[in-house]
């Protein structure tokens, strides 16, 4: 059995990544080691098997007995650690959800139900490294990858609804407490049905404002959003917004790039993130023929007719959260033209946007 070193299994990505391999049996055809920065020496969890103890992620001999190390630690993590595995020899298999070697001309973006052939050439190539991609277009290529692969998309404009779960665990704590603050600042006044609306509306301004905690996001989440998601750029772009066109045309392995833009919002749901996308068709096509393709994307993809009732009740986090499912609807084309339609893709971003390409990397690993 292969020996896997996890490391960064307990934080938020990590524990999504071990719910899904525990589901799926992986720890069955592994020898798990676990690594960790702050807790050697401590008994390592166990998933069904005994795994001993903690080992230290900073051991760069430990770490270089393992024959795959998947991390979801981060990418400063991996700035350190990975040059000096390599350095010292280790020629393993290494599988990780930061972002920092995805654009590196040795590695591949994983998301094997769009780019299989990819992951598997390289494989035959000797490529050692799998990243996981930007969980934004992770799900926009699960859910328009029938599209992409047909060779129909001629651009793509794509405007973000994304979760707290992006920033981390503390980010999705801070919006539920200003959820609370916000409740709490009028919870008399809701419950007198004879109260001012406006008053009510006065308070929740100034609470907002004032009380709702920002600690992490740098500004007021709950009862608003932020049209800002990572670095800025010198040329206007948020780095979030870089990573569209740059790692959605790496995933597909594409020699002459598509067009991706948009800009990319923080809203206040907690872990599904969500796309409203204008996309140019290269030709004109009957509606119905778009919609086959879609939905032939994978066996991921949950169709959502354009049809009132049933989009606001399966579009949504509230359907959507905890599931493999990447929602695809709101289709339909649009005034600009008949090769423009639009799209409304909704998915886990913990899922499909983190942990589940890792696992299933691995499982490509293990044959
Ligand atoms: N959040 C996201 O949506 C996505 C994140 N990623 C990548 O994954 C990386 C990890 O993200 P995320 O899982 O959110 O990071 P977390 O902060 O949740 O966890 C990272 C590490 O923090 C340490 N840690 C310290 N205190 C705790 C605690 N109380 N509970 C759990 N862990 C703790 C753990 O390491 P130790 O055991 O060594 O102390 C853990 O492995 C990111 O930096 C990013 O590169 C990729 C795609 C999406
Ligand atoms: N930046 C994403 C989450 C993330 O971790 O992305 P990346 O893996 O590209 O750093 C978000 O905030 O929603």
């Amino acid at each position: 059995m292969k020996k896997v070193g996890l490391v960064g299994w307990r934080g938020m990505v990590g524990s999504v990544l071990m719910q899904r391999m525990q589901e799926e049996k992986d720890f069955d055809v592994i020898d798990p080691v676990f690594f960790t920065t702050s807790q050697a020496g401590q008994p390592a969890p166990n998933f069904g098997k005994d795994a001993g103890t903690l080992k230290n992620a900073n051991d760069i001999a430990e770490l270089s007995a393992m024959d795959v190390i998947i991390s979801c630690q981060g990418g400063d993590y991996t700035s350190d650690i990975f040059p000096k595995l390599r350095a010292a020899g280790w020629d393993g298999y290494w599988i990780d959800a930061a972002s920092t070697l995805r654009m590196e001309e040795n590695a591949v973006i994983v998301l094997d139900p769009v780019n299989d052939d990819l992951i598997r050439a390289s494989l035959a190539k000797g490529v050692k490294n799998y990243i996981g991609g930007n969980c934004t277009n992770s799900i926009m290529l699960m859910g328009m990858g029938g599209l992409f692969k047909a060779g129909l998309v001629d651009w793509v404009s794509s405007m973000t609804y994304q979760a707290a779960s992006g920033g981390g665990a503390n980010h999705m704590r801070e919006l539920i407490k200003g959820m609370g603050v916000v409740y709490g600042s009028v919870a008399d006044e809701l419950a007198t049905p004879a109260s001012a609306i406006l008053e009510i509306d006065r308070k929740v301004a100034e609470t907002i404002r004032s009380d709702v905690p920002t600690e992490f996001f740098g500004a007021p989440l709950a009862g608003g959003l932020i049209p800002w998601i990572d670095a800025q750029l010198d040329n206007g772009q948020t780095k979030e917004e870089w990573k569209g066109q740059a790692e959605v045309n790496k995933i597909l392995g594409n020699a002459a790039p598509i067009p991706v833009d948009g800009l990319c919002v923080r809203i206040g749901a907690m872990r599904c993130h969500s796309l409203a996308l204008t996309i140019k068709l290269k030709k004109d096509l009957p509606l119905a023929e778009i919609e086959a393709l879609i939905q032939s994307g994978n066996q991921w993809v949950k169709w959502v007719p354009n049809d009132r009732a049933v989009t606001v009740k399966e579009l949504t986090p509230a359907s959507i959260t905890g599931k493999m499912d990447i929602g695809v609807g709101r289709v339909r084309k649009l005034n600009m033209g008949p090769e423009y339609i639009s799209a409304f893709v909704i998915g886990d971003q913990l899922l499909w946007g983190a942990a589940e390409p890792l696992r299933r990397m691995l499982r490509i690993l293990l044959g």
